[in-house]
């Protein structure tokens, strides 16, 4: 145990983690992942257009856009979307597409921060249910905790949540999947990297906490009523789950 763990957390039945800067170094997600993604939008969408999956990404483009697109403006789109980092559905479910082959390949392998495996193994142990929301497309979360440098960590996740249970900056996000763990907000504790998802979760009636890594650019600055940490084993809960 760190011997600046913070004050303990009572009655905390489920925790949800974030996962660029939170698990996993942001330089990973903007050095390694959306760089192996970028050049990859165009020749995936044009390679499997008469897809299932490419129809419904152009349809998330559409809905978005509330314009319709030819195939190469739909990857037009993407690649600004791409450019300018936007957290937006669609482009998070291509990405996770294609990850998939380097993943597979071994190209790619996930850093996680070496607090966090034994961290997440001692909650589970203790009872406690443990689940990711995150920007990333549900099948792009489980690649990555898939294929991690501590190994295949998603067996410790029994829940997975991403923009289709609504943005992380909505406070109506957390409360939905709040009841889709059936726990009350106040049982649930949010980790993220982001003051405005903590901001969001705590709207909610959640217990949050902000992750300050100190590898994260720029530092992050915690709003009054936030409290920073830098490790999961700062984190201490009062009572075992049963
Ligand atoms: C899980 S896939 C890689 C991460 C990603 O695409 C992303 O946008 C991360 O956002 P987060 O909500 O985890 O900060
Ligand atoms: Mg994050």
């Amino acid at each position: 145990m760190a011997n600046d763990t913070l004050p303990p957390l009572a009655d905390i039945r489920a925790i949800v983690t974030d996962i660029e800067g939170t698990t996993t170094p942001i330089d990973f997600v903007r050095d390694t992942l959306f760089p192996y993604a970028r050049p990859r939008l165009g020749s995936w969408l044009r390679t499997h257009a008469d897809s299932a999956e490419a129809r419904d990404i152009i349809t998330q483009i559409e809905r978005e856009t509330a314009r319709s697109h030819t195939l190469e403006q739909a990857i037009a789109q993407l690649e600004a979307w791409s450019d300018a980092d936007r957290k937006i559905l669609p482009l998070k479910v291509l990405q996770g597409l294609i990850w998939a082959a380097g993943y597979a390949d071994g190209s790619l392998v996930a850093p996680v921060y070496a607090d966090v495996p034994p961290a997440l193994q001692n909650w589970q142990a203790l009872g406690l249910t443990l689940a990711v929301y995150s920007s990333g497309s549900v099948p792009a979360q489980k690649l990555l905790f898939g294929h991690t440098d501590h190994g295949d960590l998603r067996g410790l996740f029994s829940h997975w949540f991403d923009t289709t249970s609504g943005g992380k900056l909505e406070a109506t996000s957390y409360r939905q999947i709040a009841a889709t763990l059936a726990l009350p907000p106040s049982a649930v504790l949010f980790l993220s990297d982001h003051a405005g998802e903590v901001a969001a979760a705590q709207g909610a009636g959640w217990h949050a906490l902000l992750l300050t890594r100190p590898d994260s650019p720029p530092p992050v600055a915690a709003r009054p009523g936030q409290v920073a940490l830098h490790r999961f084993d700062q984190i201490a809960l009062a009572a075992a789950v049963a």
